[in-house]
């Protein structure tokens, strides 16, 4: 069966959430295996890739492979079992991290946790750069926290990548709203990349400290106190989230959601925060609570990691020290971009 019939099959399935077998594939939509069985034809060559669902993983598994892509084959995304198959053997992923541009609140020095508040003119030019730098890697999803500034920074540096796909934000705040945003276009959807929003990425709440300015806060309660609250690793400001309460949520949902899709060979980029993105740094690089204290991001700078064999590589920053040392890390990243250079010959 082709991979057309499965998106339109997908764009017509029931969401999991309502009948009871949880669990969003995300890009694409929720699926149930009591839908196919109704009536759908599923190409079992196709029961095979990196996603997941935590009761029917079967379903989800097509959507999935019906739109995997490795690091070397994200130029033209397989929709056939076969060349899924081949790119599963040598698969690796890229993974980007990119905290978001400056916001308004960072302008002011405001401590902003879960304020949602948008970019400042300088933040959307980080972001459009930080797009720039990525430009020839491939992105075969998107997950960004719920809040604007991460979002707005995927987005603007999405509109940068040679590939030219259209970053697509997956709505699932209802059923309706997931059943409104489905597309009907398998050629359409192949040059989409699904942007899943999630909550657990968010920026640590800063309980009562959210909206006060953080020179002032130091003042009045001192730098050691501020500090401690800003970046200790287990001592939560009044009322909010520590370091680590933030990393049980924001890690538990990169290895149950993000890194099985990295398993599969799909490429990741995750638009986030400070803290969220240090506690999911932590973990990929086996920081200790006291190595992790030390570690600042800056805003709108993109990390690449490579994910294989299990294993995440840090590569830096693409941006450094040279783009040519970043691409002469991996084979597939160097094909990656040959193959856009000859897309645009
Ligand atoms: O205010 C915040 O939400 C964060 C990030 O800007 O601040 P901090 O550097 O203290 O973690």
């Amino acid at each position: 069966m082709a991979a057309t019939t499965i998106h339109q099959a997908v764009g017509t399935l029931q969401s999991c959430r309502s009948n009871g077998n949880s669990g969003l594939c995300p890009g694409y939509g929720h699926v149930s295996l009591r839908s196919v069985s109704k009536g759908f034809k599923v190409d079992v060559g196709l029961l095979r890739g990196g996603s997941y669902c935590s009761k029917k993983r079967s379903t989800c598994v097509i959507q999935a492979s019906a739109s995997h892509a490795t690091v070397s084959d994200a130029v033209s995304a397989p929709s056939s079992a076969n060349s899924s198959d081949s790119k599963k053997k040598t698969s690796e992923a890229a993974l980007i991290l990119i905290r978001h541009g400056e916001s308004m609140w960072n302008e002011k020095n405001l401590f902003t946790g879960c304020v949602d508040v948008p970019l400042t003119k300088k933040g959307v030019e980080e972001a459009v750069e930080a797009g720039k730098r990525i430009s020839n890697i491939p992105v075969d999803m998107i997950y960004t926290s719920s809040l604007i500034r991460a979002q707005m920074t995927a987005m603007l540096a999405m509109t940068q990548h040679r590939r030219k796909k259209v970053p697509t934000i997956i709505h699932e705040e209802s059923e309706q709203a997931g059943a409104w945003s489905q597309i009907f276009s398998e050629e359409t959807n192949k040059q989409c990349i699904p942007v899943v929003t999630a909550w657990q990425l968010n920026e640590r709440m800063y309980g009562e400290l959210q909206g006060l300015n953080k020179q002032e806060t130091a003042d009045r309660y001192g730098k050691e106190q501020v500090h401690e609250w800003r970046r200790s690793y287990d001592i939560p400001p009044p009322n909010g989230e520590s370091l680590e309460m933030c990393a049980e949520r924001a890690v538990a949902y990169f290895k149950e959601h993000i890194e099985p899709q990295l398993a599969g060979g799909k490429n990741i980029m995750i638009a986030a925060h400070g803290n969220s993105l240090r506690s999911i740094i932590m973990y990929l690089d086996k920081l200790t609570s006291q190595e992790v204290i030390s570690l600042e991001l800056s805003t709108g700078i993109p990390m690449l990691y490579i994910f294989k064999e299990g294993k995440f590589i840090r590569r830096g920053s693409p941006a450094a020290p040279t783009e040519a040392g970043v691409y002469a890390y991996t084979k597939t990243l160097a094909q990656y971009r040959q193959k856009l250079d000859n897309m645009v010959q």
